[in-house]
């Protein structure tokens, strides 16, 4: 953790490129967790040494113990999070976290009951929100907030890698205070945030091929570090699907293996470019005893307004398109991934 030019990379994990995680420390002496860097919420959560043993979710991960920690502060304030896939429920704590080497003081949740589905499915222990202060449940400061305030970074703002292939080491890279060349190629193309206070954007249009088929006058798109998917309003996926001969199951979209290599791409247009995706990038491959399974990492879901409808960049492109989140400008910046 060399601080000491002004940037602090953090290694990912990536499994089966549907979930990218790393190691933070809480209280001491230091308890680790593996936690999701999330641009699309903004409190940091860990599950509780005293959450429910019916809670199977939080039972089968590592659990934060106050009693054990010297630098704890009792807090005990309600806390309820939800996400588009599952929410949880705890109180207030605050300790020493550390983040790629810096300590900051900070008041987080201890999670007392986490929704089984899908959080039965989490390879990581908790979330540390990297969005903005405004959509911080009960107010708190956020985790990078707290950081910038040290004025260690050499700049405010800190980027994402996510590989492709989880055989590839490391599985991501998240940096605090700049980006890392090792992960991208090229120039950085921005674009201004929505409206301060959310990692969105304005998307002026998605194609499949060359056909401009949706958000043709315009729509949001949350670059989104914590959905494993693409998420778009349904009618326009469920199109999309049929568009490339996807079925629907009850675990998503799959199309047969052998049409994969005939794809079409499909490209959203944020700012002055074009961001395409190739089968390479939406078909995730996988070989099972009954066969191949392709699926379609794209999914419906519908945002109620005001917030919606909105499309939701995640994993798969941010894959493609290594991140930079820019706190200084509110703009988020994407260069070609490596
Ligand atoms: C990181 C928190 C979060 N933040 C935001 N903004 N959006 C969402 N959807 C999540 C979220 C909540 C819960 C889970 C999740 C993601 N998962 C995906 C990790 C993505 O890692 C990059 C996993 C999963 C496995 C199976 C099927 C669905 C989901 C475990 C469960």
């Amino acid at each position: 953790d060399d601080t000491s030019n002004g940037t602090v990379p953090t290694p990912l994990t990536n499994y089966l490129d549907t979930q990218y995680f790393g190691e933070i420390n809480i209280g001491s002496p230091a308890q680790k967790f593996n936690v999701v860097f999330d641009t699309g919420s903004a409190n940091l959560w860990v599950p509780s040494q005293s959450c429910s043993p019916f809670s199977t979710a939080c039972f089968t991960h590592n659990r934060y113990d106050a009693s054990v920690s010297q630098t704890y502060v009792e807090n005990g304030t309600g806390f309820s999070i939800q996400y588009a896939s599952g929410n949880v429920r705890g109180f207030l704590s605050e300790d020493v976290v550390v983040v790629g080497g810096i300590p900051v003081v900070q008041v987080f949740a201890e999670a007392t009951s986490l929704s089984a589905m899908p959080f039965i499915f989490a390879k990581f222990d908790g979330v540390l929100g990297m969005g903005y202060p405004s959509v911080a449940i009960d107010g708190i400061t956020p985790v990078f907030d707290r950081i910038m305030s040290q004025h260690v970074l050499k700049e405010e703002v800190f980027s994402i890698y996510y590989s492709r292939d989880p055989k590839h080491l490391p599985g991501g890279e998240l940096v605090l205070g700049g980006t890392d060349p090792n992960y991208y190629t090229g120039t950085f193309n921005y674009v201004e945030t929505r409206e301060t206070g959310k990692w969105d954007v304005i998307m002026k249009g998605v194609s499949v091929g060359s056909r401009m088929m949706f958000c043709a006058e315009g729509c949001t798109a949350v670059i989104d570090t914590g959905s494993s998917y693409i998420t778009g309003p349904a009618s326009s996926v469920s199109l999309l699907m049929k568009t490339i001969g996807a079925q629907q199951d009850q675990s998503g979209y799959k199309v047969d293996c052998d049409t994969v290599l005939s794809l079409p791409s499909v490209t959203f247009h944020l700012g002055g470019q074009e961001y395409s995706l190739t089968h390479e990038d939406y078909i995730l491959w996988q070989s099972q005893m009954e066969g191949d399974v392709c699926t379609v990492t794209f999914r419906g879901l519908d945002v109620p307004p005001p917030i919606g409808p909105i499309w939701i960049l995640g994993a798969n492109f941010i894959a493609r398109y290594y991140t930079e989140f820019d706190r200084r400008n509110n703009r988020i910046g994407f260069a070609t991934a490596m």
